[in-house]
């Protein structure tokens, strides 16, 4: 019962490529997977697959409540966040401004200024942004509209000491209210998770998949 998130035989392809071989993972509220495997295994492409931006080249990835499955394109459109390691700002808005747009986007409020450590930002235009001042900025979207799945690149990669512990306070919060995170990390997140290690398909399943 409750909300579920089923991957089922998925195979995934970049041009004749193939990345992944029939995976198949669940998950549901309250739980994190911690996405890992080698340079180029396919954690990004699978994210960005989850979310709606790229096909399957086989299987399903389904979305239920109760049982009912949840049309992918509200799934999709108002139940994921996705957060890439490439951060999808405007470089000439400021930070005031970049928030009030990503709100406006989303239906939302304006959220994340304290709790992200934004304040001091608020009237600088996003290009002069440090790495990680980009990453928490980009988070605050996460926190304007409540979705269930957060599906997260690399969240901590440019992050300090003192600003990682802060983002995985937010990913706690998120997943004691019931949501849930997958992510792609090549260092263990600081708290416990359930690791999915992708590993690349053997000659004989590549060969399968280009015929
Ligand atoms: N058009 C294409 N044709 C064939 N292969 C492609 C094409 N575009 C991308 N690729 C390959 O697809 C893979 C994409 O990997 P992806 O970014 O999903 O990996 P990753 O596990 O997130 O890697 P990293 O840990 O480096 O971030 C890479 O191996 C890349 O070389």
């Amino acid at each position: 019962m409750g909300l579920n998130v089923k991957v089922e035989g998925l195979s995934l392809k970049k041009g004749y490529n193939l990345l992944i071989h029939n995976l198949n993972f669940e998950i549901k509220p309250g739980e994190v997977i911690s996405l890992t495997g080698e340079n180029g295994v396919g954690k990004t492409t699978l994210l960005r697959t989850l979310a709606g931006f790229l096909m399957p080249h086989a299987g399903t990835i389904s979305a239920h409540e109760n049982d009912v499955q949840i049309e992918p394109e509200i799934w999709h459109g108002s139940m994921t966040h996705f957060l890439g390691h490439h951060d999808a700002l405007s470089p000439s808005r400021t930070v005031a401004q970049e928030l009030k747009f990503q709100a406006d986007f989303l239906g939302g409020e304006v959220a994340g200024i304290e709790q992200l450590n934004l304040l001091g930002l608020m009237d600088l235009e996003t290009r002069y942004l440090s790495a990680g001042q980009k990453r928490r900025l980009s988070f605050a979207r996460l926190l304007m509209v409540k979705r269930p799945l957060w599906l997260l690149d690399e969240p901590m990669a440019p992050l300090d000491v003192g600003h990682r512990a802060l983002i995985a306070g937010l990913m706690q919060k998120h997943l004691s209210e019931g949501g849930m995170i997958i992510a792609a990390v090549h260092d263990p997140l600081p708290f416990e998770t359930r690791g999915l290690k992708l590993e690349r398909p053997t000659a004989k399943e590549r060969e399968a998949a280009s015929v």
